[in-house]
């Protein structure tokens, strides 16, 4: 799912329930929503007084019920998530619900965005107010294994090949990229994480200005095992990107191009000197 989130939970709620109605009848079905769909430039201190504890509050409640109501794995994008009531720093947490409106898993943002970027924001320091997760969660479903990744992780490749280890065939990724660094890498990006470890990604998208001024860049994206892109959402509006996904595609890919056989840790590291 593309989305033009708000700071207000509420509101970002019922656009989801929006684009909910869009979704073609099939079953089972998968849907991935962006990074901070529920609350997106709210600034930190505000996102530290939304945040829930786990299994606790409306923005989980909200999505639970969407999931349960239109019978869907929901990947609830990221919320903020506290552990205690005195925690000053929350998680980027990515909460997963059955269709029967349980939460079954959630997934820690890895990778904080501190970068400085070309544009109206300039200067990014997730870390500030975002505690880093320590740990590489995959869910399984009837459909195949999900490997949760966040944004700016896919970056990260190492991340990508622990959850291919961890049996994963369909990595997701709420995202919410700048528009100067998407235009520049994110389909090479997803696409190259989709190619290395031969899975399905579902990259979901913040897309255009949002109240803050910050913009997102949108190009929501589902990509099979091969690369190829199979949906793409292709204007900056809120919108499904959409496809049939079969992960008994996977085997013959990862059949004939036997990457996890061939992986090999380099045991030698030689550097060649110049120096006379
Ligand atoms: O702050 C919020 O409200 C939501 N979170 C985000 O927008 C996050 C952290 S600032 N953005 C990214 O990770 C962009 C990554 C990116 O653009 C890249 O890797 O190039």
């Amino acid at each position: 799912m593309q989305l033009t989130s708000s700071p207000r939970p509420q509101q970002n709620l019922q656009e989801i329930e929006a684009q909910l109605q869009q979704l073609p009848d099939f079953r089972p079905q998968l849907v991935v929503l962006p990074e901070a769909c529920l609350c997106f430039g709210a600034g930190d201190k505000r996102q530290r007084e939304i945040a829930e504890l786990p299994g606790v509050g409306p923005m989980q409640d909200g999505l639970a019920e969407l999931a349960k109501r239109f019978n869907v794995w929901l990947i609830g994008g990221t919320m903020p998530l506290i552990d205690n009531v005195d925690d000053t720093k929350f998680s980027a947490a990515s909460l997963v619900f059955n269709p029967q409106g349980e939460c079954v898993a959630r997934y820690n943002k890895m990778h904080l965005f501190d970068v400085d970027v070309a544009d109206k924001t300039k200067s990014y320091r997730e870390s500030h107010w975002t505690e880093a997760g320590d740990s590489v969660v995959t869910v399984t479903t009837e459909f195949g294994t999900i490997g949760l990744a966040v944004c700016y992780d896919v970056r990260f490749p190492e991340l990508f090949r622990a959850l291919r280890n961890a049996g994963a065939d369909i990595f997701v990724l709420p995202s919410a990229f700048t528009q100067v660094t998407g235009n520049a890498h994110w389909h090479v990006l997803t696409r190259a994480r989709a190619i290395e470890q031969q899975c399905f990604m579902v990259a979901a998208a913040q897309a255009g200005e949002h109240e803050n001024g910050r913009q997102t860049y949108g190009h929501a994206l589902v990509i099979d095992g091969w690369g190829r892109i199979l949906a793409e959402t292709e204007t900056l509006q809120p919108g499904l990107a959409t496809a049939l996904v079969n992960t008994d595609s996977l085997h013959k890919i990862r059949q004939d191009i036997p990457v996890a056989k061939h992986f090999n840790r380099s045991k030698k590291v030689i550097h060649a000197s110049t120096e006379r």
